[in-house]
């Protein structure tokens, strides 16, 4: 003998209803088939129930509706020949139906007595409908009353079983029947005094089991409208997977923590008569679906079998020094919460014992205040408690799987996860089954935190980088170009999907709805249709969209930008920078930055800050952190002024040299930035900041080589400028020519000071063999005394940089 059961989903309407009966008749065991009400009917049923109970009329619509849902689905599926019956069947139980709300109607008082026997037409109906049609279809069955069959207590709405009485029933009824098929409907029962009850909201699941059990059924089937149970919710994971097989436990766990495939109560009978239980797909009968068996034939190889989540949380805190040491406290606090019927889904106590925290379900908050204060009246008054705290707004996220317990780190993997993330974990549990571990978080961050888990758990093959580019000109672009070449590669060979999920630059910004990304091929296009620039609403829809490994880059040269670095890294989005304008602002705002990403579990990465792509900081940091210190630092870091130096020999304009080095985007967005030697001491800045000084702005000196009426007005003053100051240039050059020497503008730390200026270089000098934009360092340490460490090449212009800024945000995917 085998269970079907067809959930509401499944017996929708009459196309599904077809495709159920289909699969009922392929079953060739003898068979009892349960089924739901046609979906949405229990709600609507509710919903008449109360309205009548409310003195609103318009219970009568819902009724008639209702009414029409029924008929209709009879109509479709019965040929004209058998419909009569069934027609009246489906009347006169409406007739019924109205009889009761008007009742409740006139007195204004919706029991749970009645209630139940309102909402048990759900099942009744639907029952009799797919009965009339499997008889059309000429499938021999028979229709049970689970009213007769099944027995429980009167609590009405959840009522529970008896199981005695039950299993003598049911299996009695069976046998003398000599019918092969029995068709039933689910949710419905009676109690000692044949009033009808219901077994809670999803009971049909668990009259299957309850029948799967008194019959000692070779299988229970649960068909429902997903391919079994799920990694996680698939409607919040993308790439959650079907469980091919788990435990009853695990089932258990997983139902009881949100995974609503499964009516939690279900597995206790089938547990105990060790009946596997499939959860199957009605709408794609032929994949293999979920089996839920004894632990000792689930064998699979995941030490995770899923993760669950329950959404609307509150948590209680009793504390107070008066509980220090006295027993009873606890016992106290949970039969206050008995006493009136509040449920506690998840307990945890400090070993100080000065705390005990307890999450219950949102609804229940309010009534849970009043009595646990009451219950501590004397206490309160005596300040030995202090009054229950109550926090709304959490959710809990919990890992399921049997093998946790011989896996240690698990707990460690799942809390790192979570922090790297910027999930705050409120409250934990882990029982000694170690079966479980759940923890109590923001019902803010429950849908990023199940992502972060099941990347973490069931992902190893597929990271996800959620990346946001504020600045997608010269350097953005580039960068842009550089993802879209590279997004195949980095998914094939490190199982990585970068995905931009927002982009500005000064004028517009466009974001795409989660779960999508920007197209990379089109992204200029859509940019100008794209709606205005705000760097605030930018800031807060990176922040609101709360993404697992969210990156904000920036590509830009503005201060604004550069000040909202705080606040993302503050809710653990890292940052990577070309903009150097933070890491140069003064150093108590740089070293904030980097300590604000260490608390919050995030990066601040700059590397591009000097010597564009070529690995300068990266460098320096390693030295450092393996024990190296830096004594000196020599270097030219200007590709602009590297390039101009290189091209000018007084026979075409200086300023000419200098448009050429900007048209080939080599300098900042303003050029006078590079020529008047600040972005140089910018750079040397940060990496006396890095070798580990305290340094500022106004530590450097700056020989600079521009006659100081350059800087007087616009940027295109400055090339009138440079152009009336020909013969300046035109001198420098010919005295260093004269000395045989080049000249390069050279950036120097030593001892707690830095300079940078003008410099003739000899030809048997490291800097003079020095072409195009490119970049040089020289690092002397403790371990590279006399020959230092040497940086060289390009280290101005849009690909290497955009490159650069490129392996930063890698450096992020795998630190
Ligand atoms: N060009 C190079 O070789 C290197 C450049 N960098 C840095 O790269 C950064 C960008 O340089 P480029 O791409 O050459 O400049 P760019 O002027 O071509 O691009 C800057 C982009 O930032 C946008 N922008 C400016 N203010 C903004 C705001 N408040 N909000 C949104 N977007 C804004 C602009 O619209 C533009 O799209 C600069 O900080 C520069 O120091 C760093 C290393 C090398
Ligand atoms: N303008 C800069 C670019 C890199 O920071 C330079 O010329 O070096």
């Amino acid at each position: 003998m085998k269970v079907l059961k067809f959930g509401g989903s499944s017996v929708a309407n009459a196309e599904n209803i077809q495709k159920v009966v289909q699969i009922v008749k392929n079953e060739q065991q003898p068979k009892v088939v349960v089924v739901s009400a046609l979906g949405g009917v229990t709600d609507q049923l509710i919903n008449a129930g109360t309205l009548a109970e409310k003195g609103d009329e318009s219970y009568k619509e819902v009724l008639q509706a209702l009414e029409t849902k029924h008929l209709d689905t009879a109509r479709a599926l019965l040929p004209v020949t058998h419909q009569s019956s069934c027609l009246s069947m489906v009347k006169q139980h409406f007739n019924e139906l109205d009889e009761i709300c008007n009742s409740v109607f006139y007195i204004r008082e919706l029991s749970l007595r009645t209630k139940d026997r309102i909402i048990s037409f759900g099942e009744l109906l639907s029952s009799k409908i797919i009965s009339a049609f499997m008889s059309s279809a000429n499938i021999q069955h028979e229709w049970l009353d689970s009213r007769k069959l099944i027995k429980t207590n009167n609590n009405f709405g959840f009522a529970a079983v008896n199981f005695k009485d039950t299993n003598e029933i049911i299996s009695s009824t069976v046998a003398a029947s000599g019918k092969q098929a029995f068709l039933a409907p689910g949710f419905i029962a009676s109690d000692a005094n044949s009033n009808t009850t219901t077994l809670g909201r999803g009971g049909s699941d668990y009259t299957a089991a309850i029948f799967a059990a008194a019959l000692d059924a070779s299988a229970l089937e649960i068909w429902t409208d997903v391919t079994g149970m799920m990694t996680a919710d698939p409607r919040w994971v993308a790439n959650a997977k079907t469980i091919n097989r788990t435990s009853y436990q695990e089932a258990m766990e997983l139902s009881h923590f949100g995974a609503k495939v499964i009516y939690p109560p279900t597995i206790q009978p089938v547990m105990q008569k060790n009946i596997p239980t499939w959860v199957k797909n009605t709408f794609a009968p032929n994949e293999a679906g979920t089996v839920i068996e004894s632990a000792g034939e689930h064998d699979g190889s995941e030490i995770i079998t899923g993760i669950s989540s329950i959404n609307s949380v509150t948590l209680l805190s009793l504390e107070g020094s008066g509980m220090v040491g006295i027993p009873g406290f606890s016992k106290r606090l949970f039969e206050a919460l008995a006493n009136e019927k509040i449920n506690v889904i998840l307990i945890t106590q400090s070993s100080s014992e000065h705390s005990i925290c307890v999450a219950i379900n949102a609804a229940d908050a309010a009534k849970a205040k009043n009595v646990v204060d009451a219950a501590f009246e004397t206490e309160l008054n005596q300040k030995k408690v202090d009054p229950l705290k109550v926090e709304e707004g959490h959710a809990i996220i919990a890992l399921v799987g049997d093998k946790m317990k011989s896996h240690p780190g698990i707990a460690g993997k799942m809390f790192g996860a979570l922090g790297r993330n910027g999930i705050n974990i409120r409250a934990i549990a882990q029982g000694s089954s170690e079966r479980n571990i759940s923890a109590v978080i923001s019902v803010a961050d429950v849908k990023k935190g199940v992502n972060v888990l099941h990347e973490a758990f069931f992902e190893s093959v597929h990271k996800q980088l959620n990346v946001f580019i504020v600045g997608v000109g010269n350097v953005g672009g580039k960068l842009m170009e550089q993802l879209n070449q590279q997004k195949q590669f980095l998914l094939e060979h490190l199982n990585l999907q970068v995905r931009v999920t927002g982009i500005a630059n000064s004028k517009q910004m466009l974001f795409v709805d989660n779960g999508n990304e920007i197209d990379l091929r089109s992204w200029k296009e859509a940019l100008k249709n794209a709606q205005p620039m705000e760097l605030e609403r930018f800031v807060d829809t990176v922040i609101d969209k709360n993404l697992r490994n969210s990156v904000f880059v920036d590509v830009t040269a503005n201060a604004d930008v550069a000040a909202v670095y705080n606040r993302l890294l503050e809710k653990s989005i890292s940052i990577v920078a070309c903009n150097k304008i933070a890491a140069s602002s003064p150093y108590s705002n740089y070293s904030q930055l980097k300590s604000t990403a260490r608390e919050f579990n995030a990066e601040y990465r700059f590397e591009t800050n000097v010597g564009a792509g070529l690995p300068v900081i990266g460098t320096l940091n390693d030295l450092r952190r393996s024990g190296d210190q830096v004594n000196k630092i020599q270097a030219v870091l200007s590709g602009t002024l590297n390039f101009v130096f290189n091209n000018y020999d007084g026979s075409r304009p200086f300023a000419e040299v200098v448009k050429q080095a900007q048209d080939e985007g080599y300098t900042e967005p303003d050029p006078r930035l590079d020529l008047g030697g600040t972005d140089v001491m910018r750079k040397i800045m940060i990496l006396a900041r890095e070798a580990g000084e305290q340094i500022e702005m106004d530590d450097i000196t700056n020989n600079y080589f521009l006659p100081a009426s350059c800087f007087d007005g616009s940027v295109d003053d400055f090339y009138k400028e440079m152009a009336n100051q020909e013969a300046h240039f035109k001198a420098l050059y010919e005295e260093a020519a004269a000395k045989n020497c080049k000249l390069k503008f050279v950036a120097s730390f030593e001892n707690g000071k830095a300079n940078v200026g003008l410099q003739h270089i000899p030809s048997h000098s490291d800097f003079y063999h020095l072409y195009g934009k490119d970049n040089i360092v020289l690092f002397y340490t403790q371990r590279y005394t006399d020959q230092p460490l040497v940086v060289k090449g390009a280290g101005a212009g849009a690909d290497v940089t955009a490159s650069g800024v490129f392996a930063d945000i890698l450096r992020i995917a795998a630190p």
